[in-house]
């Protein structure tokens, strides 16, 4: 056990899960919104105070993407001061953050899966929020790492799956976007990752301040599903595991479309893919290849 971990987020896709997989590194205190408000920066250096943790997990954020375009001063606060304060309460009593960020705070040029070093350049509100985040937490000179994922997906929560399963049993056709290319992750092993991560961490530690370690091996991690596809991709392949569940049921069809056929407030990036090779070669983990969580998934949704 590692002591107290303050979680942010657990009502939350990713938040939900990290509640389970957390509590066996060490013990959870996990905060109400009502609690702590990411959207005031005073009630989060509050909490951090009063509980502290020797970690921080941040999976809390502003996620609504198009919303985001008409709302960026709430999504700044949330998605960087927060941050920035989480950061600067930590750094003060060497508690160790863990945080997530996106594929979106890359512009999608090009086919190749981004890494870490690449260079970003968000095409969006929410992109940039979540990149002025990390830079948050880098500035504030806490021990840190940041897991960069990409389309978020479980059993529970607001996800495209759980939209895509809904509509296509309600309509008769869906018109999905196949010319942005990513990887769907599965909510849960993001959370048994991090889990594993701070294990190793507090493994390798044998008595070194946790600032120390994180200034070795933290950082930026790529941690997205493995195996590559479109959003029309994982729309077709869940209807396809929901048409052998229910091989009766009437189902929509599935229509490709580009993206700009399909116009949003919020640009998305064309290229989502992200290298996960640093993940794997320092901590000995690989994600789930998308396919294999969908099937899982599909079991319990
Ligand atoms: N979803 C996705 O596809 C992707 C997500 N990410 C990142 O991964 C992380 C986890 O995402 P995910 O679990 O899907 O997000 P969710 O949208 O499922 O959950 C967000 C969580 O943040 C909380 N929250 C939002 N605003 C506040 C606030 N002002 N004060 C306190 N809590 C707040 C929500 O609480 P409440 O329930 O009360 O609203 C909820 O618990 C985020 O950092 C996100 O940017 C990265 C790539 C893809
Ligand atoms: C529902 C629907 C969506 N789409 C498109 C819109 C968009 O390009 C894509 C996915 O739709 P969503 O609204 O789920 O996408 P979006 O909210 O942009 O998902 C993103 O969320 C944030 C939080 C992240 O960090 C990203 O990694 C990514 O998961 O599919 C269709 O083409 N047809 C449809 O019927
Ligand atoms: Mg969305």
């Amino acid at each position: 056990m590692s002591g107290r971990i303050l979680l942010t987020g657990v009502t939350g896709q990713v938040g939900g899960e990290l509640a389970a997989t957390l509590a066996a590194v060490g013990e959870v205190v996990a905060p109400a919104r009502d609690e702590m408000d990411l959207a005031n920066p005073a009630s989060v250096r509050e909490k951090v105070r009063a509980i502290r943790p020797r970690w921080i997990v941040n999976p809390a954020a502003y996620t609504a993407v198009d919303k985001a375009e008409s709302e960026p001063d709430l999504a700044y606060a949330i998605n960087a001061e927060a941050v920035r304060a989480i950061g600067e309460e930590a750094r003060k009593i060497g508690a160790g953050v863990i945080h997530f960020s996106t594929d979106y705070v890359f512009d999608g040029t090009g086919n190749a899966p981004y890494r870490e070093t690449d260079a970003t350049g968000p095409v969006s509100v929410y992109g940039a929020s979540k990149l002025a985040g990390e830079r948050a937490l880098v500035e504030s000179g806490a021990g840190y790492m940041v897991f960069r994922t990409s389309w978020v997906y479980g059993a529970k929560g607001k996800n495209f799956l759980r939209t895509i399963l809904k509509a296509a049993k309600e309509r008769e056709r869906l018109r999905i976007v196949a010319d942005q290319h990513g990887a769907p992750t599965w909510s849960r092993d993001l959370a048994r990752m991090t889990a594993q991560v701070i294990g190793r961490i507090e493994a390798s530690g044998a008595g070194r301040e946790l600032t120390e370690a994180l200034g070795e091996s933290g950082g930026i991690y790529h941690a997205a599903g493995a195996g590559e596809t479109t959003w029309f991709g994982f729309a077709a392949e869940a209807i396809e595991r929901l048409r052998e569940r229910e091989p009766g049921a009437k189902l929509a069809e599935v229509e490709a479309i580009t993206t700009s056929e399909y116009p949003t407030p919020a640009k998305r990036p064309l290229n989502s893919r992200l290298s996960c090779a640093r993940l794997a070669a320092t901590f000995d983990w690989r994600m789930m290849d998308w396919r294999d969580s969908l099937r899982e998934v599909m079991t319990e949704v």
